[in-house]
């Protein structure tokens, strides 16, 4: 799916979290949003996932604006806070089942395996970093066109931000476009085709992520350090 975001402004009350923000994505590309927190990037997901209007311009996807149909091709959880804490993983994933259409059940208990999560364990039981895990395995067992992934490894440990990471490379459905917003840039930068720096909600740089680097000789985290300090 191709995305296209032109001067977008979204103002909650006195703080302006899209101040003309204009983001081009070609189809099939996993971009890195990357930001210090309270950028925006949580505001621009939600607009691309139909769930926010922004109070100007324009978002057009694969030449739609979002709505009924693209939410339909748009795979996207924003917290697990929706979900009933006494279910177990499988009563979760049943439910996802019958709920969107394109879930595909042998990629998540693929994915399920991979991760180590235990289909009977009840969602109470679980920790922090297990529902993260769960949460990937909902959003990228869908045979979507665009994933929304923001924060995906906020709180969890080095190693199991590695086996997310992983997971989201031998989840990922090539010729889908995949969004995922992260502070935490050095961790990511591995997987991401192009790079969108977020700050004071605009897009102050955007850029493929070889190009970067070659552009100015060191890696995507230092540039991004580099760029928010100056
Ligand atoms: N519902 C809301 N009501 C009021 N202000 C909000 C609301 N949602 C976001 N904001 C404000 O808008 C700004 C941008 O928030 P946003 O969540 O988009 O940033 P972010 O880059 O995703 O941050 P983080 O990395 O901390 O999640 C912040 O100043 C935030 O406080």
């Amino acid at each position: 799916m191709k995305i296209e975001c032109r001067d977008l402004v979204k103002t909650y009350k006195t703080v302006q979290a899209m101040d003309g923000l204009t983001l081009t994505v070609p189809e099939g590309q996993i971009l890195g949003l990357l930001g210090k927190n309270g950028q925006g990037k949580s505001t621009l997901i939600k607009t691309l996932a139909g769930v926010i209007r922004p109070d100007s311009g324009t978002v057009i996807l694969d030449g739609q604006i979002p709505g009924t149909a693209t939410k339909a091709r748009v795979s996207w959880l924003p917290e697990l806070s929706g979900l009933d804490l006494s279910w177990s993983v499988r009563h979760t994933l049943n439910f996802w089942q019958d709920f969107f259409l394109d879930f595909n059940r042998s990629r998540a208990d693929e994915m399920l395996k991979q991760l180590n999560l235990v289909p009977g364990m009840r969602l109470r039981e679980m920790s922090k970093g297990m529902r993260e895990k769960l949460q990937l395995v909902l959003v990228m067992a869908r045979d979507a066109d665009l994933y929304l992934l923001d924060e995906p490894m906020a709180g969890v440990d080095p190693v199991t931000r590695e086996e997310i990471l992983d997971t989201i490379l031998t989840g990922y459905r090539p010729g889908s476009t995949m969004i995922l917003s992260t502070h935490l840039v050095s961790d990511v930068e591995r997987i991401l085709d192009r790079v969108a720096f977020i700050d004071q909600g605009q897009v102050i740089l955007e850029e493929d992520a070889d190009e970067l680097r070659q552009r100015t000789g060191t890696s995507i985290s230092e540039a991004f350090k580099r760029r928010m300090r100056a």
